[in-house]
């Protein structure tokens, strides 16, 4: 079931283009990570979503609600990566707050605050609370509203060990409710471990059909460069998963690697290398962004 549907999507700052014309869905329980380098484009693309930024083109829609209506807002939420709490008041208060405005009962509260595991300092000030007490009090109220979609913005940043294998815990948890959640990182490891779905930005472009599967160890397929058809659209009559850049096909389809080489030997591709490498996210991004 598709949750949120981006349609042409395009943003530039001045004449850098930072979004080209995005166009993507996101199901409902889809895990995302969001990759690419300082300046990407990933916190313009979330805060483009939720139209905290104004765009030049492009409509995003949650069930067919535009994100120019209020309602909007109760099916999507956000993480960011500041935090916006206010230290004098407790967690209970900022959970209280969001359920007014949202006409929600205490008992929308109480679940949460059970969910995610905050009851023993919810009624404490935010001053006391340590980096990630206030990442749980964040993710508490992000998801009071029951929303669809849960964009998080660099969640693992500052994040002590500890920290960070309870939230990984805590979007594992979120995802088994089957909410869609988009996150961006720059940890590989913490990606890696999260989703298997991850999204490339680069230079304005969105690369979306990588998708790993549980196998520890990637195949790149390099094949001379001077075929005549487009090696993407050949390689999308195969019926095979792939990701390509440039004159490289990259799969994590260990069994089956004999049928795409197969596939492009039929195809009169020729091939110049094969490899398989062990840490497969790391080294498709260095791939991708030339590291
Ligand atoms: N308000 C702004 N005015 C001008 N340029 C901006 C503005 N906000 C972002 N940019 C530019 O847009 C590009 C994308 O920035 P963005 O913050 O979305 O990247 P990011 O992938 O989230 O980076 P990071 O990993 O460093 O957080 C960058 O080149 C940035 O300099």
């Amino acid at each position: 079931m598709i949750v949120l549907k981006v349609d042409k999507l395009t943003k530039s700052y001045g004449k850098k283009h930072v979004l080209k014309d995005f166009s993507f869905e996101i199901n409902e329980g889809d895990l995302i990570g969001l990759v690419g380098p300082n300046g990407a484009g990933k916190s313009t693309l979330m805060r483009a979503i939720l139209s905290l930024e104004e765009v030049d083109g492009g409509e995003v829609t949650v069930k067919g609600i535009s994100n120019k209506n209020s309602d909007f807002f109760k099916h999507v939420t956000f993480l960011p990566s500041d935090n916006y709490l206010y230290t004098q008041l407790s967690g209970y208060d900022h959970l209280a707050f969001v359920a007014n405005i949202y006409k929600l009962g205490k008992y929308n509260i109480e679940e949460v605050i059970d969910l995610i595991g905050i009851r023993s300092y919810v009624n404490d000030s935010v001053k006391s609370y340590s980096y990630g007490m206030r990442q749980h009090l964040l993710i508490a109220l992000s998801i009071l509203t029951k929303p669809k979609l849960i964009l998080m913005d660099e969640p693992f940043n500052g994040l002590d060990p500890t920290s960070i294998i309870e939230l990984k815990q805590l979007i594992r948890t979120l995802h088994n409710q089957k909410i869609s959640i988009v996150v961006s990182t720059h940890s590989l490891d913490i990606l890696e471990d999260l989703t298997s779905t991850i999204w490339f930005i680069k230079e304005g472009e969105l690369t979306r059909n990588l998708n790993m599967n549980e196998s520890d160890s990637i195949y790149e397929i390099e094949v001379e460069d001077s075929i005549n058809l487009s090696l993407e659209s050949l390689m999308e009559d195969s019926h095979l998963s792939f990701t390509i850049i440039e004159n490289r096909i990259f799969t994590s389809e260990e069994e089956s690697i004999e049928n795409y080489l197969a596939y492009l030997l039929e195809n009169n591709v020729k091939i110049n290398s094969v490899n398989r490498s062990k840490k497969k996210l790391e080294e498709l991004y260095k791939s991708f962004y030339g590291v």
